[in-house]
């Protein structure tokens, strides 16, 4: 039976992460920093929905601290989600993967100890990333080959 106490603890914590999308069929992935957690693997940038954010705000604000790019919410696209209990802390993460083909600015990595690189989809899923990431990359690769095909396309 589930108490309403029970009801209302939630411990879902939701972190939202964008697939930046290059015409050239290429995503942007993240080398997380070493003293993070996950750090030294690959990640779709993004971060923690703070109270009082949407997921949409949330986004627009990450990618500005942490690649130094602009986005339009307006812009944004659902691409796919992921969740996974964590045991050191007992809290789900609800990892959002949105997905853009618009940006303002170079991208570049603003965290001190972080790393970027533009990314194809035969090399997307040889990056070491944290294990929710690894269905997400899945979710992203038709999109990146689907790009690709319409730029070479005659
Ligand atoms: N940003 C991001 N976080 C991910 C991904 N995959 C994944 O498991 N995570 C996990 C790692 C962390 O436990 C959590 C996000 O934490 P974060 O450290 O990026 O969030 P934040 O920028 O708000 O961090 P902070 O202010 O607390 O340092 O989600 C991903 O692709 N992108």
């Amino acid at each position: 039976m589930v108490r309403a106490d029970m009801e209302n603890s939630s411990t879902v914590r939701i972190v939202v992460a964008l697939a930046l999308l290059h015409p050239s069929g290429q995503v942007l992935m993240q080398h997380r920093p070493r003293n993070k957690a996950h750090g030294g693997l690959w990640e779709f940038p993004g971060g923690k929905v703070e109270p009082h954010e949407t997921c949409e705000s949330a986004i627009v604000r990450e990618i500005d601290e942490e690649l130094g790019v602009v986005i339009e919410a307006a812009d944004l696209f659902p691409v796919s989600f992921a969740t996974e209990a964590l045991v050191d802390n007992g809290q789900s993460i609800l990892l959002l993967l949105y997905g853009t083909r618009n940006w303002q600015g170079v991208a570049q990595a603003m965290e001190a100890g972080s790393e970027v690189r533009w990314t194809g989809p035969d090399e997307l899923l040889q990056l070491p990333m944290p294990p929710l990431d690894v269905p997400l990359a899945r979710a992203v690769i038709p999109l990146l080959e689907g790009l690709a095909k319409a730029t070479t396309a005659p």
